[in-house]
Formats: structure tokens, C-alpha cells, sequence
């Protein structure tokens, strides 16, 4: 029947019927179905998503901390970005496939958003783009969907700006900073947006703003009456350890598992535990004699050779 890859541990959702689209994501909003979207870095992490029944996947700018090691999104650049889209490309199928517009990449001109966006879709395989904030990055969402490309709208914490807003710090808690995320969230609607990520919000102004939102919000620490909700791969499989922001929940420690796994191979190599015979390969006894022979003339050819 099916052939879409499936989780083998077979909690997962009913089987969906294809590529999810724009109308689709618009269509899962007005049912009230929940939408469920995660980043992705590499083809790994793509195959993970598409196996557990994603719907949408970013290859989001935190690529920059949490495969690149930056401590900030700031320094990735387009041509790291269009190498971790086109691997993502390569392992999903079923979700819609977002590129997240680097800082820098997008704040110039309309022209330079663009051209990157259509990088995105040309050169990685991208079905939409995603960039941060109101103001210009309203001209430049405008002018990427008039050029062809969906546009992913980003209000609240928009991390490319963060020294702006004092940090990786939740926004909105006052009646101008939540006005003004309206404000940025409803222009980016108007200029074609299809969705837009709400982004450490206080859960209460996020439901007051959501009347006026037609297209789908999906929400991260903007809390439940989102669309649907997204979260940093490495976040919610604890990949990484240390400090997470606080709307993580981890799901999961792979860290934990992956040191324990590479530590008890460091073990095995230094007691000879390993490799098995399991792992290695044989040879026909016939052959090994000829080689042995072999062997032994190429040793007495090179003791002539070289004297001794
Ligand atoms: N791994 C990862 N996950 C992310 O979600 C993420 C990144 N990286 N990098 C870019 C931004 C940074 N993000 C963050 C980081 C921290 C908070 C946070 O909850 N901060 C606390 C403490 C702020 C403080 O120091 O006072 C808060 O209460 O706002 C939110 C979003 C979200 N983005
Ligand atoms: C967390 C999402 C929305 C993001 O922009 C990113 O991962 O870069
Ligand atoms: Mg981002």
C-alpha cells in the first residue's frame, strides 16, 4: 500500500495522504488540526522529521548554534545555509520544505531578498522562505511573493535582532512591545505571508492577537493558542545539553545516549573488545596460501633489490 517511511516504533500518526502545501497548512487551520513543525539541519535530522509524521520543516538560522557552534544566529551565511537546505531536501518527501533567510541576506534591497530566496528554491529545493520582522522585512516579504516564493513571516523574539530587543528575551510584556508584535504580525499578513511564527510571547497576548490572524501562527513560547507549535531539533531531542530556552520541552536525551554509545566503542578499541569476528571479513584458505607465497617472493625480489 503505502510507501512513505515509517517510524518503527509505530506511535505515530494516522498516515497523511501526500505533500503537505499551502492550502493544505490553510486547510489544517480552518479544521483546527493542529500544525507541527521542527527544524532540520542535515539529511539525518530531515529523515527523522519525515519518518515521525512532520508536517512543516524549517532549516532554520540556529543552524548557526546548534550545528555551526556560533553563539548567535548572526555569522551563518547564505552558502552554509543553501548546504544544510539542500541536505534536508534530500531526505523529506512529505513536509513543506522552509529555508530561513540568514541576517544579512535579505535587508538590503528587494532585489538581494529575491535573488537569495530563489537561491533557497533553485539551489536546495526549498517550497517557501521564512525572514524576521516587521518594518522593511515587510517590503521584502512582499516582494518575494510576488516573485514567485511563499513567505514564512517571524515577530516577537526575532533572534537576528536580539541585541535590539536585550537579548534572547521573551517580547510583548508590555502593552507597546505586544502592540507593536501585532502590528508587525498583521503587515506581514497583508503582504502575502501564508504563515508567520510567533516567537517567546507571553501566551495571553498571543491569544488576543489570534482573532485577527488569517493565516496559520505556529508558536514558539508563544504559547497554546497557536496554529501550531514549533521547536529546535536539538532542543526537544536533548542533542545538545547545557542551558535551553525555557519554552523547550525535551522529549527525548539523545546527548546522554550518544556519549554513552561512542564512550563504550572508545572502551572496546582499548580492551581489543572489538571488532568481533562478526566484523571482519574472511578470506578462502586457497587464496591465503597463494597470497602468503605472493608475499614471500615480492620480499625476497626486494632483498635483491635492495641488498641485504
Ligand atoms: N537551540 C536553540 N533553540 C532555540 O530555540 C533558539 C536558538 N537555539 N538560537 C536562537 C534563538 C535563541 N532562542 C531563545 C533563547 C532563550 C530564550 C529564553 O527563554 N530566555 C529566557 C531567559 C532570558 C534571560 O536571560 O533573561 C527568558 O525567560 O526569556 C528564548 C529564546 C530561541 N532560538
Ligand atoms: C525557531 C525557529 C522559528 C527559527 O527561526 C530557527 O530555528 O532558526
Ligand atoms: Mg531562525
Amino acid at each position: 500500500m503505502s510507501t512513505r517511511p515509517r517510524a518503527d516504533d509505530g506511535a505515530e500518526r494516522a498516515p497523511r495522504r501526500g505533500k503537505v502545501t499551502l492550502p493544505e497548512l490553510a486547510r489544517m487551520k480552518a479544521a483546527g488540526e493542529p500544525i507541527a513543525m521542527v527544524t532540520a539541519y542535515d539529511y539525518p535530522s530531515a529523515c527523522v522529521a519525515e519518518a515521525a509524521g512532520v508536517d512543516i520543516v524549517l532549516v532554520g538560522d540556529s543552524a548557526a548554534m546548534t550545528v555551526l557552534g556560533y553563539d548567535s544566529t548572526v555569522p551563518v551565511s547564505m552558502t552554509e545555509m543553501l548546504v544544510l537546505a539542500a541536505a534536508c531536501r534530500r531526505g523529506l518527501r512529505t513536509p513543506l520544505l522552509v529555508g530561513d533567510l540568514p541576517f544579512g541576506s535579505y535587508e538590503r534591497s528587494d532585489e538581494q531578498a529575491v535573488e537569495n530566496a530563489h537561491r533557497f528554491v533553485k539551489e536546495a529545493g526549498c517550497d517557501a522562505v521564512k525572514l524576521e520582522r516587521g518594518g522593511t522585512s515587510v517590503d521584502r516579504a512582499r516582494a518575494i511573493v510576488r516573485s514567485g516564493v511563499p513567505v514564512m513571516g517571524h515577530v516577537g523574539l526575532t533572534p537576528q535582532t536580539a541585541s535590539q530587543l536585550g537579548g534572547f528575551k521573551a517580547q510583548g510584556r508590555t502593552a507597546a512591545s505586544a502592540a507593536r508584535i501585532a502590528e508587525d504580525a498583521l503587515a506581514l499578513q497583508e503582504a502575502g505571508c501564508f504563515a508567520i511564527v510567533f516567537e517567546a510571547i507571553p501566551a495571553a497576548v498571543t491569544e488576543l492577537i489570534m482573532p485577527a490572524m488569517e493565516v496559520p501562527v505556529i508558536g514558539i513560547g508563544a504559547g497554546p493558542a497557536t496554529d501550531g507549535q514549533v521547536l529546535v531539533f536539538h532542543d526537544l531531542l536533548g542533542v545538545l545539553g547545557g542551558r535551553t530556552p525555557k519554552f523547550v520541552k525535551p522529549y527525548a536525551n539523545v546527548r546522554e545516549q550518544m556519549v554513552a554509545g561512542v564512550a563504550a566503542y572508545v572502551r572496546e578499541v582499548r580492551t581489543r573488545a572489538f571488532p568481533g569476528p562478526e566484523h571482519t571479513y574472511g578470506i578462502d584458505p586457497e587464496e591465503l596460501t597463494a597470497v602468503r607465497q605472493r608475499l614471500a617472493e615480492l620480499r625476497e625480489e626486494r632483498r635483491q633489490r635492495v641488498g641485504v
